[in-house]
């Protein structure tokens, strides 16, 4: 698992220390010139001779970029610091000409733009020490401008198939949001980010993740009491938390998911979701949509059962039309096959709140159609044990529906914000697909990067229906018990959806079905390790 915490948690965290002389910034910027050399080494092989540009702005951060700087002249890299703004910080700026590196003073000179983006384009390496947690807002003034003209020059040679510099982003990229992920100016684009006593949620979170590459957390020896702000589940962490069968367990104890998905005009998604619950592990699974997708269900997957029965999750909606817009203006009603008043017994029974319901409630994933049918349900308000499952235009419609005036860029632009609003409206677990899924519950955020860009295709959605509903089946009383509970089973579920897809097809377009063929194969290599 990485944590991230926020700018205040990690200086709260730095003060005891740096008030007792501890050598913070020494440790900073050593490990990060390291993680520079190993870089180099690998992609270059000899590093002395490597050109490296710093860029430097006037706080802390441009100081560990200059000290790094200065180990990487010592070890006889080609290194020029640039200086964006009047105050610096000196005693890097001294190591770094001491140790025979050269400074480039734009901010005197700002004519000498043009030179200094050339030098950067060629270099080996680029150091982003511009800001870190003292960032506020968008990159402003030199700072903005040198980033605008070298990440327009450096894509410009990538485009072309000319070798890039490695890009080093120190602590974080300059100028994403630190603590909500957003990106609301340039950013320069790193390659690797070194990052100092804790990731930071931006690291984490999209669309800035997507900025910061290969996160590397060094330990300055800071201790973090206060819990993280955002959570990124790990390889490491299913096979702490897999519910292993033993042998005295059987089907049920196992756990059954119900499925209410698919229509008879696409009844694709109803084989996606029971296909990927039955692959993940489910103890059974009870297909309860329309009879006559259950034919095709059952076609295509003998272990489901129709019957009814006892379940210990339900699955409703992949595949099922009407997000909220729809169901709130009865559109669909005749598409639908009678799925919706399936899945709102599903959902009711679920809640635990429908009088007469046998055996208590149980944990829901809600998808797609379902996703509408929340309004429908007894009361305005449904338990965390519900894992809402939207992308982010059926996110916005959820909002909207409820009553905030948002727009799909907001909810794209800000997804940790929006996930948690939709979370204090509906009381519901909410995890938001995306390149990097946001994963909201009370008092929990996750954001899992785990899947290939390929993964954006039809069904997919559908299979980590299944994988999800059925791993909640598998702890369904432990989900109904513990609040924050949903949230990481669904972080869990996102990176073993995630991580099917990559073993699936390698480097490589992936399909929906096969994804959901990858999956027991995933759960393997997880349980036994690497
Ligand atoms: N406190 C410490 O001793 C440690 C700090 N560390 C480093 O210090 C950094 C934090 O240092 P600071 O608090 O000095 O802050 P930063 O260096 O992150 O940035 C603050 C400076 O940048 C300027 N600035 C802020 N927002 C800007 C914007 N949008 N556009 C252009 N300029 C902007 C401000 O004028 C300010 O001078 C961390 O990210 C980390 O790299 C590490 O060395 C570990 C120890
Ligand atoms: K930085």
């Amino acid at each position: 698992m990485i944590s991230a915490w926020s700018a205040a948690a990690v200086r709260a965290a730095e003060e005891p220390l740096l008030a007792a002389g501890a050598p913070l910034m020494e440790r900073a910027s050593f490990a990060l010139a390291t993680h520079v050399l190993r870089d180099v080494a690998a992609r270059r092989g000899p590093v002395r001779g490597a050109r490296v540009v710093v860029l430097v702005g006037a706080g802390n951060n441009g100081g560990d970029a200059l000290h790094a700087g200065a180990v990487l002249a010592r070890r006889g890299l080609a290194v020029a610091a640039v200086l964006v703004a009047e105050r610096f910080h000196a005693p890097g700026r001294r190591a770094l000409e001491r140790a025979g590196g050269r400074v480039v003073e734009l901010f005197a000179a700002p004519a000498a733009l043009d030179a200094v983006v050339d030098d950067a384009a060629r270099a080996d390496v680029v150091l982003d020490g511009l800001v870190g947690i003292g960032a506020r807002g968008p990159l402003r003034g030199l700072a903005e401008e040198v980033v605008r003209a070298v990440s327009a020059r450096v894509a410009r040679r990538a485009g072309a198939d000319v070798a890039a510099p490695w890009v080093v982003a120190v602590d974080v990229p300059s100028g994403i949001g630190v603590d909500d992920g957003t990106v609301p100016g340039p950013v320069l684009a790193a390659d690797r980010t070194v990052t100092f006593g804790a990731a930071k949620p931006g690291l984490l979170l999209p669309p800035a993740a997507g900025m910061a590459g290969e996160v590397t957390v060094v330990d300055i020896g800071l201790e973090l009491a206060a819990p993280p702000a955002v959570r990124r589940r790990g390889p490491a962490d299913v096979a702490r938390s897999w519910p292993v069968p033993g042998l005295a367990d059987h089907k049920y104890t196992r756990g059954v998911v119900g499925v209410v998905a698919g229509t008879v005009t696409y009844p694709g998604a109803a084989v996606l979701t029971t296909t990927a619950a039955v692959r993940t592990g489910a103890g059974m699974v009870r297909y309860r949509g329309s009879e006559a997708v259950g034919r095709v269900v059952l076609a295509a997957r003998p272990e489901v059962v129709t019957a009814p029965g006892r379940v210990q999750s339900w699955v409703v909606g992949p595949g099922v039309p009407g997000g909220p817009e729809a169901s709130r203006a009865g559109e669909d009603d005749g598409l639908d096959d009678g799925q919706h008043e399936r899945g709102r017994a599903g959902l009711a029974a679920a809640s635990g709140r429908l009088a007469g319901t046998a055996g208590g409630p149980v944990p829901a994933v809600v998808d797609a159609g379902g996703l509408g049918l929340l309004d429908g349900l007894p009361d305005d308000r449904v338990p965390p044990w519900f894992v809402l499952t939207p992308h982010a235009g059926e996110l916005t419609a959820l909002l909207r529906s409820r009553g905030e005036d948002v727009r799909r860029p907001e909810v794209e632009a800000e997804p940790l914000r929006w996930a948690r609003r939709a979370h204090e409206l509906t009381g519901a677990t909410v995890l938001l697909k995306g390149g990097v899924t946001v994963v909201v519950g009370p008092g929990v955020a996750y954001a899992q990067g785990d899947g290939p860009g390929w993964l954006a295709t039809a069904g997919a959605g559908d299979v980590l229906a299944g994988v999800l509903g059925s791993m909640l089946a598998a702890r369904s009383r432990d989900v109904v018990e513990e609040p924050a509970l949903a949230a990481e089973v669904a972080a869990t579920a996102v990176l073993v959806h995630g991580r099917a897809a990559h073993r699936a097809n390698p480097g490589g377009p992936v399909a929906a079905l096969d994804v959901a063929g990858a999956v027991p194969a995933e759960i393997a290599a997880l349980l036994t390790g690497p």
